[in-house]
This record gives structure tokens, sequence and C-alpha cells, in this order.
């Protein structure tokens, strides 16, 4: 980082930290741990960082102080995350919590004036820290962000977040920022109050330093506006305030998160007993947290998916640049896809449809999101505007033939498919790759009449496309290893985590979504009532039941690939009859407004069940079962075929196992996914559950070998 001083006459480092000071009596204060790419707080700088403030409160010539980072692209990513596993007690982990505190509240206290110029994330105890500060400053760029996603990793902020956050910005937004854990971006930041400044990176420093030369501020109080007065500041409206959170929360956790409940109360003890009554109540409420089982999985995850994004889906092969792609198809699909690759990857995009309105739809998908974006006043027009003229249309293949990469969103049509293949080869270079989106369609069958198939991949992005994180990435027999990687790199630009699988009917993702489904199908004509179904999944954690989503997705689509798995795997795929008189019915689920649930006539669209479905399908449904065991019926389905998957290769590993279904599907996270879950229970209990269900309901529960031979052994995935 540059630091315009004007003379310096003193420099101490130690370890991760610098104190340079200077004759303006402006010190500056730097982190940067060595041999680490992004600054991590650990309780080994305590001592260190100790002895720097010593130095300072010792210095009467020292009026201000700027904390700032060494790494040219972040501040501080909070409390090193690896660290908690070491915790063997809740009193470790509660001592983390309680040693940054000390730090931080030392800071707080202390006589110079100490900014934060914060450049990159700022999260977690990284916020903590520039919390602590008097000032806050920070750069206008892309990478800048603060937050406090603790929540993500099972975990509240542990050293001071839940108590000076809402102090400065107001409890209703320091609630939410800690609740979901999502991070504000620069413009965000200043707009709320968390940094005083915002500006660009060439003056960070000297501005920084212009605050760390003023007094310490006094504050006014964040709330703004009457009702967040009420709501804040007296004793009926906070009451108010912190049962409405409990009972949001509530009904979104099911009870499956322990975090968000803490952090509720943690809040309203710092508020109603004051700071250090919700310091020690924030320190013990971490120690807790750091010990559950969610709190392992989540960091798992965190873990996993930081793992993969250094991988580069065949090891030691380079990827190629790709400086251009084409989308064909401007539906939903294709315009999701469209948008990604400008906007994350900011690649330009060629997108090519048969029919102008298409071209302007996917076209449409861009400009509403970016739109949205400038309204909030999170992005500039003239940014969105340069994003935009990365996306051109055209209805033949002009302008495809620089074309790196082309991604295929047309109808889930073989021959369609095919000619698409042919297409590409004849209008773009030789060794431009051709993606397909297909979601069920094997890959060797699309490449099948190529003429370079190397060049054939499968791309399978999840919808809608700019919000779901994960892609497969589909190699069929002879696809390239440049071609794996380069696909690979190019999801990941996309904002993606890619996951490689093997080709086959329904690749990993809708491999194992299909019978458990299917089992929820079965359920229902088994007479049990769909909101009870779909409940019970709920309450075991997916985001929404399986019979909701077939409407989401689409039952003709949901449907589609059961006979490609049928073909491929026989039986235990087969899909209830009943589908295709549900099909036949014009049933098609939201797109159509006619599903399983009600979408027209009524004020609540998609939350009652279409009571007539019920005599479609001659069925009068009555619960018979409890949730518990509905959930455990249709789980039990997807966790055998995951093990399937991995047995037969179709995903590499169990870690790619679990983020695919975590990330594709949304199985429930604080269960660390299926391999994860299945390790939790234990694969005796698995077996002996599936082998219950085998005898009860049909062959399809039969434990795939692979679950029999480990739960022998006694083995587990991990
Ligand atoms: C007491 C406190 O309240 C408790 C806490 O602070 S808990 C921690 C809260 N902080 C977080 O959850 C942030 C976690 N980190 C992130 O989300 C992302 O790393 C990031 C947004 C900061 C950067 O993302 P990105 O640029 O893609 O870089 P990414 O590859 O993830 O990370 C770079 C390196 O930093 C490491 N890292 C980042 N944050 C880390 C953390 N909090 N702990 C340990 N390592 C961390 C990564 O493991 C990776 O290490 P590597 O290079 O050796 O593999």
């Amino acid at each position: 980082m540059s630091q315009e001083t004007t003379q310096t006459n003193q420099t101490n480092t130690s370890g991760a930290f610098t104190l340079t000071k200077q004759d303006s009596g402006i010190a500056i204060l730097s982190m940067d741990v060595p041999g680490e790419s992004m600054n991590t707080l650990k309780p080994a700088f305590a001592d260190e960082i100790s002895a720097m403030l010593d130095e300072i409160d010792a210095d009467n010539s020292i009026k201000g102080v700027v904390i700032c980072s060494g790494k040219s692209n972040s501040f501080v990513a909070g409390a090193d995350i690896s660290m908690l596993a070491d915790c063997t007690s809740a009193e470790d982990a509660q001592a983390i919590a309680k040693g940054g505190q000390d730090i931080f509240n030392r800071i707080e206290n202390m006589r110079p004036t100490f900014v934060a110029a914060i450049h990159g994330p700022a999260l977690g105890g990284g916020l903590e820290l520039a919390l602590a500060c008097h000032y806050r400053v920070c750069t206008d760029a892309s990478a800048t962000q603060v937050g406090l996603p603790e929540v993500q990793l099972g975990l509240l902020p542990g050293s001071g977040g839940t108590q000076r956050l809402p102090r400065l910005i107001g409890v209703q937004q320091a609630m939410k920022m800690m609740l979901t854990g999502s991070p504000a971006r620069a413009k965000q930041a200043k707009k709320y109050g968390i940094v005083d400044d915002m500006v660009p990176h060439s003056v960070l420093m000297k501005v920084a330093q212009e605050y760390a030369g003023k007094k310490k501020p006094e504050r006014d109080a964040p709330q703004k506006g009457l009702m967040n007065k009420l709501l804040e500041t007296t004793g009926p409206g906070r009451n108010m305030m912190f049962k409405k959170a409990r009972e949001q929360t509530q009904s979104k956790t099911k009870g499956n998160y322990p975090a968000p409940g803490y952090i509720i109360d943690v809040i309203e003890t710092g508020i109603s007993d004051g700071m250090q009554a919700g310091l020690r109540a924030e320190a013990e409420a971490f120690g807790k947290l750091v010990m559950t089982p969610e709190s392992y999985q989540l960091r798992q995850i965190f873990f996993a998916t930081t793992e993969m994004k250094k991988e580069r889906g065949v090891e030691g092969v380079e990827p190629r640049k790709v400086q251009k792609a084409g989308v064909l198809g401007g539906g939903l699909m294709g315009g999701g896809i469209s948008y990604v690759t400008a906007t994350k990857a900011g690649v330009p995009v060629r997108i090519k449809d048969i029919q102008a309105d298409g071209i302007a739809g996917a076209m449409k998908y861009s400009y509403d999101l970016l739109n949205k974006k400038v309204k909030k006043r999170f992005m500039r027009k003239s940014e969105m505007q340069k994003q935009m003229s990365l996306l051109t249309g055209t209805l033949d293949y002009s302008g495809y033939g620089d074309i790196d990469i082309v991604v295929e969103a047309v109808f889930e049509d073989l021959d369609l498919k095919q000619k698409m293949v042919a297409d590409i080869e004849e209008n773009c270079k030789s060794e431009t790759i051709f993606a397909s989106n297909t979601s069920s369609i094997p890959i060797t069958q699309i490449a099948a009449k190529a003429k370079r198939p190397e060049n054939v991949i499968g791309l399978h992005y999840f919808s809608p496309v700019d919000k779901m994180p994960l892609a497969e990435v589909i190699a069929h027999e002879k696809t390239s290893d440049e071609v794996i990687s380069t696909t690979v790199d190019f999801a990941r630009k996309q904002g993606k985590t890619p996951v490689v699988v093997k080709d086959g009917a329904g690749f990993y993702v809708n491999r194992i979504l299909a019978p458990y489904m299917n089992e929820a199908a079965n359920l229902i004509l088994a007479g049990e009532p769909i909101e009870h179904i779909d409940k019970s999944l709920v309450k075991f954690g997916f985001p929404v039941g399986p019979v909701k989503l077939l409407d989401e997705v689409g039952i003709d689509v949901g449907t589609k690939i059961i006979p490609f798995l049928v073909e491929q795997f026989g039986d235990r795929f087969t899909a209830p009859e009943a589908f295709d008189k549900v099909l036949a019915d014009g049933r098609k689920g939201k797109k159509n407004k006619k599903g399983f649930y009600l979408y027209d006539d009524t004020k609540k669209p998609g939350k009652e069940v279409d009571e007539s479905i019920y005599s479609l399908l001659s069925l009068s449904p009555s619960r018979s079962r409890s949730e518990k065991d509905i959930a455990e019926r249709c789980v039990l389905m997807m966790l055998n075929e995951a093990a399937r998957c991995l047995d037969e290769g179709v995903i590499r590993s169990a870690r790619d196992g679990d983020i695919g279904a975590i990330f594709g599907i949304g199985f429930p996270p604080f269960l660390g996914g299926p391999f994860h879950y299945m390790d939790t229970l234990g694969l005796e209990h698995v077996v002996e559950r599936l082998n219950y269900y085998s005898g009860t309901v049909g062959d399809k529960f039969e434990p795939a070998q692979i679950l029999k031979d480990m739960a022998e052994k006694k083995a587990t995935f991990y």
C-alpha cells in the first residue's frame, strides 16, 4: 500500500505488524501476515499487537494512528477460521473471543485517534477491529466489502461486533447484517454509516491520515426517523423489535441453526444491560457456538469451497484464455448465462437466437438486474452501460468467427443440439469449445456426430443462473483436458463453484434429486397431504419442499429427465404414473400457473395446495406419517444415490458431492452435505434404515454396495 508520508523517522516491525512513526504525529500501523495471501487474526498476535500499542501509549508525540493492511487487495478477512478446530471446549473458544475483545477495547480507549483505512475485504474480526477505531475510511473499489459473516459459519461476531455495529448504525440494520452475514459494498457501507468516508484507492492513506489528525468524533444517535427511534430507544419498541426478529428467524431457520438466536439475544443484552454485559454474553455465546456440530459443518463448507477455488479441473493443465463467448438461445437460461458472462467474467457475449425477440429477452434479463442496482445506487449508470455494451445479438452466426467458447442453452432436443454442434464447427474456430447446458441429455450423445468431439463438454447451470452458485462441468470420454480446464476456469470467472462430474444421465445433481422427488410423489400417492410432505422437508432443512420445487422448476422440465435415468440405471428411477395424469391435465407448475399449488384466484399465489389435484389423482389425503418419517424416506433415496455416484466416479470426491448437493439443490448446509450427513448418522445406521425401507416399501431402497461395504468396515467418507 502506498503511504504518502512527509518524513518518516522510525519503523518498528514485529512479525505481522509494522509501526511507522512520522513527524506529522500520525503513526501508521500496518498488518501484513507473512506467508499468507490474506490477513487473518490469530491469538498468537496478541503479544505483538499489545507491544505495539504499549509503544504508541508511551509516545506522546503520536496524535493519531492509521491501521491499514500491507496486502495489496485486502484489509483483514477476520479471525483465522482454521484455528477454531483446535478448540476442545467452549471455554477455549470463549477465550479467543475475549482476547480479541480486550485488544479492541484497548484501542477504543486509547489516547490517539485511531482510523481504519480499508481496501478490500474487512470481514468478521477484521471489521470488528475497524469498528474499535474512531473513524473508518474505505476505498470505492469493487474489492472493498465490510461485513460480519460469522453467521454463515454458524457463529456470531465474537470480538465486539454485536455491540459496536448496532451502536454505530442502529440495531435493525446491524442485526440484519449479522443475521444474513451479507457484507456491504463500499457505497452501501457509506450509506449505512459503517464508514465515515469512501475515497479512491490512490488517496486512501492521505484521507485516513487527515481523519487521524482530528479529534475523536461525538456521534449522533444512529436511529433515523420517528419509527426507528420508537423501535430502538423505547422499552416497548425494543421488545416488539426483538420479538419480531425472533419470530422471523425461527420461521427461516426452523430451529436448525443456533447462531441467529444467539445473535439476537446478545444484541439485546448489550442494549438493555450495557456494553460490558453485552461483551460478556457475546464471548460466552461465541464459545458455545464454536463447539456446535452446525458450526463444524459450516466451517467445513468454507474450507471445501476455498480449496475448490484453486482447482483447475485437470491437475497441471493450464486453461486457455476466453476473450469472447457465444450463447445459443436467449431464453431464461441463456439470459442468465449471458448476464454472468458479461457482468462477472467481464467477457463479451454474442447471443444467437432464431428470433429477435429471444435476443431482446436475454438482453432485458441483464438490463433489469443491472438497472435494479443502479436504482438502489449500488452501481453507476456508466458502469451499467459498460456492462450492457458487452452484450450483442445475432440471428445468424455473424461475429462467431473469433469466439472461444459457446454455451448452448436451446431446447432439450438431441437432434437440435447435434445440429448446434455442427453449426459451431462450421462457423467458429477449430478450437472453439462447445459447452452444452443440457440438464438431461448425456454429453456423449450430443458429441456423437461431432467432427471434433474433444471440444464438446457439458456446462450445467442451475436456475436462476444469477443466483445459484453451482455449475456442473461434464466431460465425456473424448473431451480434452485443456477444454475441461478452460471450462472450469470460465465457470469460476462467472462466479460459479464448478464441480467436475462424469457424463451420464442426470450427471450428479439431478441424478440424486430425481429419486428424492419421486419418493415425494410416491408419498402423495400413498395419501400424505402435499403441504405435510413439503413442510417435513423444509423442517429437515431444505429451502423448499420437493413438491413446491417441482412446481418451481416446471413439472414438464422436472420429469423430462426420468426416461434417461430409467434407460441407464433401471427401475429404481421409474416415476409414479400419476405424473402423466398431472401433465395430461396441463399442469406445468408456476410458469403456467397450474400445478400442485394454486397461483390464480388466491391471495397467496404458490402458498396453498390446489386441492383439485387430489380428485385428479383419485386421492383423499390424510396424515399418517410423521414429519420425521417422511423426511427420512425422501432423504435416504438421495443419500443412497449420492453414494452410488461416488462409487461410480460420477463425482470425484465426497467433498464434491457435498458441495454439489448444497449449492445445487440446497441440501441443508448445517448437515454438511449428503456425505458429511451420512458420516454423522453412521453408515451402519444408514444401511439399517435403507434395509428397513427396502423390506417395507420396495427394492429401490436396496442399499448401495459401497454403503454396505463401508458399514461393515465401520468406515467413514471423511
Ligand atoms: C471473533 C470473530 O468475530 C470471528 C471471525 O472473524 S470468523 C471469520 C469471519 N470471516 C469470514 O468468514 C471471511 C472468510 N473469508 C472469505 O469469505 C473469503 O476468503 C474472502 C471474501 C475474504 C476472500 O475471498 P477470495 O478473494 O475468493 O479469496 P479466498 O481464496 O477465499 O481466500 C484467500 C486465502 O485467505 C484465506 N482466508 C480468508 N479468510 C480466512 C479466514 N477468516 N480464516 C482463515 N483463512 C482465511 C483462505 O483460506 C485462502 O487461503 P489460501 O490462499 O491459503 O488458500
